[in-house]
């Protein structure tokens, strides 16, 4: 089991969570607008501390409030791409991929797969949108996660820009290296990517 997620948070005035388990491959996350998700993959990625519950990726326990085990962020291992990609401002796009990298060697092919390999040299603010997400994609894949956690990846890009991500998101998960959980709103992209979908809220 890939995911074995059990969790609730408070969050202001609300409350939530979720109860499911994935597989392998990718895992689509769908729910209403402030149903949870993005509180949910924090949750996952150790940054937001459930008040109960537990939380499992590939076996490992990362979190569980009955026994006190709540493993810190960087120890879990999770590659997360959050909403906007958060490139760093004053690093060259190969800077920015080499940030945390564990292998580097691995960046050419790393590159070729998101199809990034002409950006290298560029800064972050002349990228569009959906090339600034495939480098924050592949920042991610480069630091070598347990998992994947896609928070919206291909939100606000023009159907082309779109298109392009879909592709890359595509040939990392039919390349099985990581489990990946998404969140997206579009029930097409969902249909497309994933092998599961789990609603929440
Ligand atoms: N820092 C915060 N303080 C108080 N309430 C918060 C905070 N962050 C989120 N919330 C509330 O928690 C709930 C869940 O928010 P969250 O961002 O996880 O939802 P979401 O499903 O990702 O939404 P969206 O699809 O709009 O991105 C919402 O009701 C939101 O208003």
């Amino acid at each position: 089991m890939s995911f074995d997620v059990d969790v609730v948070a408070r969050r202001g005035e609300a409350t939530v969570g979720a109860r499911f388990v994935a597989d392998d491959g990718l895992t689509v996350l769908v729910g209403a607008s402030g149903a949870g998700k993005t509180s949910l993959l924090d949750m996952i990625a150790g940054l937001l501390r459930p008040v109960c519950g537990h939380v499992r990726v590939g076996g490992r326990t990362l979190f569980d409030a009955d026994s006190g085990i709540d493993v810190p962020p960087e120890q879990r291992r999770a590659g997360y791409v959050f909403q906007d990609a958060r490139l760093f401002p004053h690093r060259r796009v190969q800077a920015n991929l080499l940030y945390g990298a564990r292998d580097a060697a691995r960046l050419a092919e790393v590159a070729a797969t998101l199809d990034i390999a002409p950006l290298l040299r560029r800064w972050p603010r002349t990228l569009s949108g959906g090339e600034a997400r495939r480098v924050a994609i592949g920042r991610a894949l480069l630091s070598e996660p347990a998992f994947l956690l896609l928070d919206e990846p291909l939100s606000s890009l023009d159907p082309a820009r779109r298109e392009e991500a879909m592709r890359a998101i595509e040939r990392v998960r039919d390349a099985r290296a990581v489990p990946i959980l998404m969140v997206t709103h579009d029930a097409a992209e969902a249909e497309r990517l994933g092998d599961r979908v789990i609603t929440i809220g």
